[in-house]
């Protein structure tokens, strides 16, 4: 029997923390952190997911690496097509990366490149994917959040860099088990090499 690919699906990668013949393949993905300081403190961008994968929730904006993107470019044009903002590329800053395993559907599994910014220009726009809204650093939703937002992105919106492999338990709701490498020193994203 074989079997038709879609280009995202062919182009799926396997993740450097695989292993031989149990390595496990990854769409992937980018999502961008925005920054700003309020009189009432510091706040971050997040959006409520309108279609696709985790409708309803409150996400970060980004979404897949398109076929002959970096990830650095990805989260440019994500940030764009889902808030109006225009980020440039030397102003984003490499906060890691994140894998989600979901044992019950595999072919959901994605590595997720992490940026995070304070600089940007134009005006917020929803789109039909994604309504946009700032959110306290210090009071995130993680009750509207995928259960695993609350392990790694308070270390994102330290500034810190991370390396995360999460993976779901069998009814993709709650995480069943976390690694989590906090790396210091994070640098300009362009000064690294994507993937
Ligand atoms: N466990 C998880 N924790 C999290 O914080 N974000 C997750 C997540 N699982 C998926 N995401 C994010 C990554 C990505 O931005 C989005 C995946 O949703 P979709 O598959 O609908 O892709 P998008 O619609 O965002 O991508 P594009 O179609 O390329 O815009 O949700």
């Amino acid at each position: 029997m074989s079997t038709m690919l879609s280009s995202r699906e062919a182009r799926r990668l396997t993740h450097p923390g695989g292993s031989g013949m149990l390595a496990v393949m990854m769409t992937p993905m980018c999502l961008v952190f925005l920054l700003r300081d309020t009189p009432g403190g510091q706040e971050v961008l997040l959006g409520l997911k309108q279609r696709g994968f985790g409708t309803g929730r409150i996400v970060g904006i980004g979404g897949h690496v398109e076929p002959g993107e970096t990830d650095l470019e990805a989260g440019v044009r994500e940030t764009f097509e889902e808030t109006g903002l225009r980020v440039a590329p030397a102003d984003l800053y490499d906060a890691g990366r994140v894998v989600f395993r979901f044992p019950a559907s595999p072919g959901t599994d994605m590595s997720v490149a992490l940026y995070r910014t304070t600089t940007w220009t134009g005006e917020l726009v929803a789109s039909d994917e994604l309504d946009p809204q700032w959110h306290p650093v210090a009071a995130l939703p993680t009750d509207r959040m995928w259960d695993d937002s609350r392990i790694w992105l308070p270390h994102v919106l330290r500034g810190e860099l991370i390396d995360a492999d999460i993976t779901y338990d069998r009814s993709g709701s709650l995480v069943a088990q976390v690694s989590l490498i906090v790396l210091p020193d994070p640098k300009p994203a362009r000064s690294t090499i994507s993937r």
